[in-house]
């Protein structure tokens, strides 16, 4: 039997105060797009920073999350080995880059941690990558800083970062929420179609039904417990009113 890329048992997140996210089970395959969605507050972004390791400190964490059959859910982004550590792409794309520091030095650190400048050699891989995302100019966007671009256009060199990261997991927290509705579906489709080609598996936190619509499974979460999870059709069929208030949307 092939196990899952991520797989996540009975993960509870505790606060000093409250339970925060409940006993959830899911599973994703490398290829696979999962939308997760929820009323506001409801613990998608604190189920993603479990994922990615990086919870607060006074979060603490029950249950087990595997990535590719490794145990990661008590382990810190940073004790993580690079193939353990997903690539994250935030809300706020200004936020996440370095404003000091040029397209081509962010990727090249992406790359060694330790460079600012590409190596010849992976010149090429960048120089595609920034094209198959849709940069008209490649060479020239190395040269720019994070201020001379557009929103659209930084939240995909976070995708590219992430990309350049990932051999497994990318996790997209809200990643359109800045944007203008047109680059929105741009930018969700560049995400859904890298994460499929790459035959990684994509975790997308979205309030945009049609974009949620368009991946392979749909997680809805409300008050920290799993209500739904299926193909985006069948979650349309759950009685629970968050879904419900989806598919009259979709109608
Ligand atoms: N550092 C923290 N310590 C304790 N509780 C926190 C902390 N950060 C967030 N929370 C709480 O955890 C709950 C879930 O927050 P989370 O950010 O995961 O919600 P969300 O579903 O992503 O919301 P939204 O859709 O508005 O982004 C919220 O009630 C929030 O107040």
């Amino acid at each position: 039997m092939t196990s899952s890329l991520l797989s996540i048992r009975n993960l509870t997140l505790n606060s000093p105060t409250r339970t925060i996210v409940q006993s959830l089970n899911v599973t994703l395959d490398a290829g696979e797009v999962m939308a997760v969605m929820g009323p506001s507050g409801t613990g998608k972004s604190m189920l993603s920073r479990a994922i990615a390791g990086f919870l607060p400190n006074e979060i603490q964490m029950e249950g087990s999350i595997r990535l590719s059959d490794v145990e990661v859910g008590h382990l810190p982004l940073l004790l993580r080995k690079p193939q353990q550590r997903p690539g994250v792409i935030f809300q706020d794309a200004l936020q996440a880059l370095n404003p000091l520091a040029s397209v081509e030095a962010q990727l090249a650190l992406t790359l060694t941690s330790s460079r600012t400048k590409l190596k010849r050699s992976e010149q090429q891989q960048v120089l595609d990558l920034l094209q198959q995302l849709g940069f008209d100019n490649p060479q020239q966007t190395l040269k720019k800083y994070p201020s001379q671009l557009s929103g659209g256009q930084r939240q995909r060199i976070c995708i590219a970062i992430a990309l350049l990261n990932s051999t497994h997991l990318i996790i997209a927290d809200e990643p359109t929420s800045a944007l203008d509705p047109i680059t929105e579906q741009e930018i969700l489709k560049l995400f859904r179609g890298n994460v499929r080609q790459r035959n990684l598996a994509g975790v997308l936190i979205t309030h945009d039904l049609s974009s949620a619509m368009q991946c392979d499974k749909l997680l809805v979460i409300s008050d920290g417990q799993m209500v739904a999870l299926g193909t985006p059709e069948e979650v349309m069929q759950n009685e629970h009113a968050f879904c419900q208030t989806m598919k009259q949307l979709m109608n």
